[in-house]
This record gives structure tokens, C-alpha cells and sequence, in this order.
């Protein structure tokens, strides 16, 4: 694999958190389009195929699969139900040629419940945590027999959101699970993307580049929008179009060696951003400030 890979997820152009919206988009329209806009790959999406018909459609385009999410439920169900689970998660990704899972403990979350996501996260008891902690490393080991990396994504609304929480998670996890770092997702909670980049650099295994328009998320807060909600108002962005600073986080990537994906994963209401304008809005930031290529 080359140093940096750039992708683009299927959500600008389709939901799995809401089937409805973006529903005319096929897997077609949504690989031309990442073609079109310049990117290499994407993420496997709810509605995408198994894995013959998907080959053939990135084949002839040249794309490739960078990883796939996996929403455990280590807490609720048990490790060993977790474990079952996540073979056949891996048994697809190892199909598709992944590079990584893509995991997301959602015990207890309210990403997809109409609770304030900015008051109503949960949280989880020491027992829980140890429970969390000693399940991750299993599939982490899981991951390993499938030559996949297992990348853990701290999410809003979910026990695993904020810099101190995940802080408990890599201490009490070994290197085998790793971090997904999602500018996105941590300034919304944070108000801050560069500590979480910082801190952790040495377990970044995969980045989602997610922007932020400050003002809608400033509004979201006060009127205790849900998360569904806050995206559908238009929360989140591509990068290059919201507040966060992505040359500071890039290089810092670069100068930490980093090797991998980096994704760009924008969830709008595909009704209201027209998905590949958004896609050749990113690439079009990513070309002229990150990689300082001229026209
Ligand atoms: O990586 C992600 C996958 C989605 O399902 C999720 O809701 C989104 O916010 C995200 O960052
Ligand atoms: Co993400």
C-alpha cells in the first residue's frame, strides 16, 4: 500500500442510519461518481452487494475497498456473541480486499434515537468498561486471522465519544485494536480535533476527514438536536467547507509517518448537498491546500 490513500464514504450518497434518503442513488451512480471526483476508494455501504458482483463493479473502475463498519455489541450481548458476529464481518472485508473493520461498541447509543445527543451520551460502568476493553482485544486477535486491522471509531452519542473516554479505551486495550481518528466526531464533541491527533498518533490505523459548519452545530446544541437530526441540518461537511483546519491535522499525520486511509465521510441529506458536488468540493481542498498540487 502507498504511504496515503484517499477515499470517500458512501454516506454523502447514502445513510445505513436512514434507508430512505439517497435511496435512488446505486451502487453504480455512487463508484462513477467517487471516479469522477478523483478518489481511489470507499467504504462498504449497508446496500452494497457480496462480494463478486462488488468486485467486478470496483474492477472496472479501479477502486478499491478501504474498510466496512461493524456496530459491536460487546456490553449487551457478550464476547462471545461479538466474536461470532464479527467472523462474518471479516469473512466479507477479507472478500472485498479490505484493509480495515471498522468497529463502534453501540451499547446503550443514541446515534440512532431521538435523545439530545449533546446531553444524553451514555456511559458505562467500570464493569463495562472492563467487559468493552477485554472484548475489543478478542476481535482485535479476530481481526489478525484476516489480515485486517481493527479500527475502533469513537462516535457522538455512543459510550466511546469524548477524548477522555477513548484515553481509557487505548490504555486498556493492547495494539492490536487500534484508532479510528474522525475530525468530525471529536470536535463536535470536543470543540477540539488536534489533542485526540496528538495524543494518540501511535494508534491511528484510520482517519475519517469529516468537517464541521460551526454555526449549524452551535445552533443543534441549543435546541438539543438528536444526532440524526443535527446531520440532516447540515452539522457535518466536507473538508475544505467547515471550520476545521485539516492542513494542521494532515501534517501532522505526515509527520508521524502515518500509512493508511484517509477518508473523506460527510453525512448531508444527499437531497440537499448533491453528493458529487460535495465529492469535487473535497477533492478539489485536498488537491490545492493538502497535497498542493496546481491545476
Ligand atoms: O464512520 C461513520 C459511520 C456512520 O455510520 C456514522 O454514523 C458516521 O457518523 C460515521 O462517522
Ligand atoms: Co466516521
Amino acid at each position: 500500500m502507498q504511504e496515503i490513500s484517499w477515499g470517500i464514504a458512501p454516506i454523502g450518497w447514502r445513510n445505513d442510519d436512514i434507508p430512505e434518503i439517497g435511496a435512488e442513488n446505486t451502487l453504480s451512480h455512487l463508484l462513477s461518481d467517487i471516479v469522477v471526483a478523483g478518489f481511489q476508494g470507499t467504504e462498504v455501504g449497508g446496500f452494497f452487494p457480496e462480494p463478486e458482483v462488488l468486485n467486478k463493479e470496483l474492477k472496472l473502475r479501479n477502486l478499491k475497498i478501504a474498510g466496512q463498519w461493524f456496530s459491536s455489541f460487546i456490553i449487551r450481548d457478550g464476547i462471545d456473541k461479538a466474536e461470532q458476529d464479527f467472523h462474518e464481518h471479516c469473512k466479507y472485508l477479507q472478500a472485498v480486499d479490505g484493509d480495515v473493520a471498522v468497529v463502534s461498541e453501540q451499547t446503550y447509543s443514541i446515534q440512532g434515537e431521538r435523545y439530545d445527543v449533546f446531553k444524553e451520551k451514555p456511559r458505562f460502568t467500570d464493569e463495562e468498561w472492563g467487559i468493552l476493553c477485554t472484548g475489543l482485544n478478542r476481535l482485535g486477535d479476530i481481526a489478525g486471522l484476516y489480515n485486517l486491522k481493527l479500527v475502533y471509531h469513537h462516535h457522538m452519542g455512543t459510550g466511546v465519544q469524548t477524548l477522555c473516554e477513548i484515553d481509557r479505551l487505548m490504555e486498556n486495550t493492547e495494539k492490536k485494536v487500534q484508532l479510528l481518528y474522525d475530525t468530525g466526531h471529536i470536535y463536535v464533541s470536543d470543540g477540539d480535533c488536534m489533542s485526540l491527533l496528538q495524543k494518540h498518533i501511535d494508534r491511528i490505523g484510520h482517519v475519517h476527514f469529516k468537517d464541521v459548519r460551526h454555526s449549524v452545530l452551535e445552533q443543534c446544541r441549543k435546541v438539543g438536536k438528536s444526532f440524526q437530526e443535527s446531520f440532516l441540518a447540515g452539522m457535518f461537511t466536507v473538508p475544505g467547507d467547515g471550520c476545521i483546519d485539516f492542513v494542521e491535522a494532515y501534517h501532522t499525520l505526515l509527520e508521524n509517518h502515518y500509512k493508511g486511509w484517509i477518508v473523506v465521510e460527510a453525512e448531508q441529506d444527499p437531497s440537499v448537498a448533491h453528493p458529487l458536488e460535495y465529492a469535487l468540493i473535497a477533492r478539489k481542498y485536498i488537491n490545492e491546500r493538502l497535497l498542493l498540487v496546481q491545476d
